[in-house]
């Protein structure tokens, strides 16, 4: 089944001044349920922009996104909202909690965003904590927290609706290695146990390597996708850097 299908996808930012920078162009690619798929390419090359897009938070100035069959572009901006809060899930680099809500209560947010929370729902937020290892967790305040943990929270909050895809924008961007690495093996974990459907924007090779499959971003073009196949991480984290040594030298 295919969550996610992006096609011909342009977009033009028109500068006060008049100048259009183009910042993607003819991007067009499709996502099949229980992919974790990466997103790379060095600063500028129009990875945040095809992030917005896929989430329905910018509208392109050319072709269109196709999330769980819907084409974003035909939905006004309510149906818009109704769609991300259903089908998507965010992860970003500085975590995103609320500081005057618990654990708990911030897990517990999308679920009661339209309605009260209702005893099935907190069970859910208590197995999805359990899930990533913040059962003991769950009275405290993001900042009685390490940074570690309040990316765990925050995947706990992008999961806890089951969203048929999960966005992450450099996740592991504000953590050491040793802390990386363990978020990283949670995506893993999310993705082998769970079948999570994963889109990781990400510069870094190390993060990519968890994934299964890489598009490569240049100047707003896709010019490579990746492929883990039989590889372990290891090995497939060593092709990434071949790949990434090859666009450099033909830059
Ligand atoms: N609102 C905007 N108006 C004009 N230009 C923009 C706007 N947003 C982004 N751009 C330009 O579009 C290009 C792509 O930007 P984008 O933020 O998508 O890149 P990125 O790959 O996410 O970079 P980074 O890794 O630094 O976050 C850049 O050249 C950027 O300067």
């Amino acid at each position: 089944m295919e969550i996610l299908r992006v096609e011909h996808l342009q977009k033009v930012y028109q500068s006060r001044g008049g100048a259009a920078h183009l910042a993607l162009d003819d991007v067009s690619f499709a996502v099949e349920a229980g992919t974790f798929l990466a997103v790379m390419g060095p600063s500028g090359s129009g990875k945040t922009t095809l992030l917005n897009l896929v989430a329905g938070l910018d509208r392109p100035t050319g072709g269109s996104v196709i999330l769980a069959d819907q084409r974003l572009d035909r939905l006004s901006e309510e149906q818009l909202a109704r769609v991300r809060r259903r089908y998507l899930g965010f992860v970003f680099q500085d975590f995103h909690l609320l500081d005057p809500l618990t654990v708990e209560e911030n897990v517990l947010l999308p679920l009661t965003l339209e309605r009260a929370a209702r005893e099935p729902e907190i069970a859910r937020v208590r197995e999805v904590l359990a899930r990533l290892g913040l059962a003991d967790k769950r009275d405290r305040f993001p900042f009685e927290l390490s940074g570690g943990e309040q990316q765990r929270v925050a995947i706990a909050r992008a999961i806890v609706h089951r969203p048929a895809l999960l966005l992450a924008d450099e996740p592991t961007g504000n953590l050491d290695s040793a802390t990386s690495r363990i978020i990283l093996e949670t995506f893993a974990d999310l993705h082998r146990a769970d079948g999570a459907t994963m889109l990781m924007v990400t510069h870094d090779p190390f993060a990519a390597s968890y994934a299964e499959r890489i598009l490569m971003l240049k100047d707003g073009r896709l010019y490579a996708e990746l492929l883990r196949g039989a590889d372990d991480r290891p090995a497939f984290y060593q092709r990434i850097i071949d790949a990434l040594s090859a666009l450099e030298v033909a830059a």
